[in-house]
């Protein structure tokens, strides 16, 4: 039966993601009323600048004083997507103190301090969910949190940020600069408020951390991914790939060690063959696979990154906190009990190919060789091109330790014989 008295939510933020939850909240208000069990109303919404106007949006709802709508005490859930550490965090601890519950898009924010915003909500006996906050309107916090909890993954890896598989993609495919390419990006509502968390893989890296965290039931931060972006990958890098048959994707990968005592989580460019289905994964659309004990591997793919489809994961979980809100329970909390540590980057142990520019002479690549084997990097493949007395190494590895790789990388450089390593890419998805 359906209560008449309405659920009230707060709405922090109104730009990309916002307005397009204000307008899905008011067109589709009578669906959501069915599907909750009660009518859910539109509070109010605090935003930074009353000015701008916001097609759809009632006027006398409009507040630029967040802190006294969270305040209120009136208000059953909040929906922050304002993005960023602080006035979120504030914002959203307040909300919590009284009594609402929250739905939040903000990835910097949840693999920055998601244990202290947990403890938070436990504390107040309210929700914390954040669907949207990894790869957009794909379910994947809630299948791993959820429908996976039964099972064990060992594996999750994935292209988790639009905006860089944006990127990558009209690079590749239509060959437009990366600058016009970010700009689309940025046009599209794709990319962060500030660029640089997408293209210097920070997003993804927060990511990552969730996604750990959730995967393997332990606490990890953005602090213990490693983490590499776009800006170091060149055409170069990207014509190489194709002539290996393999394509450039940022992706991050998640770990449990063989021994299951540890666990590593990491974001950097990689080449995968064109073969593999993440290959196929165009514009800001976002693909992870989860491997897994009992289900084996599973596949989500959608789009990552945009206005409507990140406002469709906040009203998925805003649906489910007001049902929850209803019932008068609560959704699953943080599970870290496993408390796996995370192991460095020298641990992880995968392919590279590497380019060296070096002299076109004999016994350069015997060199070369050598410093490999002294290093324990088996070499897979070897491609030479010289011109004018220079000569262009491509060297592909078998699987190594990242830290062996390092060394032989700084052997390498090293050599007299060697003018420079233009680039160091991994080789995944094999
Ligand atoms: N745009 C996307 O495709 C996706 C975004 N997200 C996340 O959603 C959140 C919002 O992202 P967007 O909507 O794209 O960003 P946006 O920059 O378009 O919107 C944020 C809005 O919050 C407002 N704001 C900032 N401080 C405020 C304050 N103190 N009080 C009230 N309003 C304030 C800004 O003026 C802006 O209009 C971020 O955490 C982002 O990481 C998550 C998934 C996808
Ligand atoms: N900037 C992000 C938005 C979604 O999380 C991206 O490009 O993926
Ligand atoms: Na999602």
């Amino acid at each position: 039966m359906m209560r008449t008295r309405p659920l009230k939510v707060a709405l922090l933020g109104c730009g990309v993601v916002g307005s397009e939850v204000a307008r899905i909240m008011t067109t589709h208000a009578d669906d959501l009323a069915n599907r909750i069990g009660a009518p859910v109303e539109l509070a109010g919404i605090a935003v930074r600048r009353p000015d701008r106007v916001r097609a759809g949006v009632p006027a006398e709802l409009v507040t630029t004083d967040a802190t006294a709508l969270v305040k209120r005490g009136d208000i059953d859930v909040v929906i922050e997507v304002i993005g960023g550490i602080e006035p979120a965090r504030g914002l959203i601890t307040t909300a919590f103190e009284h009594g609402a519950s929250v739905v939040s898009a903000n990835k910097a924010l949840v693999a920055a301090d998601g244990a202290a915003l947990h403890a938070a909500a436990e504390a107040h006996g309210a929700d914390l969910y954040y669907e949207a906050a990894v790869a957009g309107a794909i379910p994947l916090v809630r299948p791993l949190r959820e429908s996976l909890a039964g099972d064990k993954v060992n594996r999750v890896l994935g292209i988790v940020n639009g905006t860089t598989n944006f990127i990558l993609d009209k690079m590749d495919s239509t060959g437009a600069g990366y600058s016009e390419a970010l700009d689309e990006a940025t046009a599209l509502g794709y990319a962060e408020a500030d660029p640089t968390a997408d293209v210097e893989g920070f997003d993804a890296a927060a990511k990552a951390a969730i996604l750990a965290g959730i995967a393997f039931h332990t606490r990890v931060t953005i602090d213990d991914v490693h983490r590499e972006g776009l800006t170091e990958v060149t055409a170069a890098d990207i014509a190489s790939a194709k002539r290996m048959g393999c394509t450039v994707k940022l992706l991050a990968i998640c770990e449990r060690a063989a021994d299951g005592a540890s666990v590593t989580a990491r974001v950097h460019p990689a080449m995968i063959p064109l073969t593999h289905p993440l290959a196929s994964v165009r514009e800001a659309y976002n693909a992870v696979f989860v491997e897994s004990d009992a289900a084996g591997q599973l596949m989500f793919y959608g789009p990552g990154a945009g206005g409507a489809p990140t406002a469709s994961a906040v009203l998925g979980d805003l649906v489910a906190v007001c049902r929850n809100k209803l019932a008068g329970a609560t959704g699953p909390g943080e599970s870290a009990y496993t408390r796996l540590p995370v192991s460095p980057m020298g641990e992880v142990v995968t392919r590279y190919h590497i380019s060296l520019d070096v002299a076109d002479k004999p016994g350069v690549l015997a060199q070369v060789a050598t410093i490999f084997a002294e290093h324990g990097v088996s070499i897979d493949t070897v491609r030479q091109q010289g011109k004018d007395g220079e000569a262009s190494l491509v060297v592909v590895t078998h699987r190594a330790a990242d830290a062996a790789l390092s060394s032989t990388v700084g052997a390498l450089r090293e050599l007299d014989t060697v003018r420079g390593v233009a680039s160091i890419m991994r080789v995944e998805g094999e």
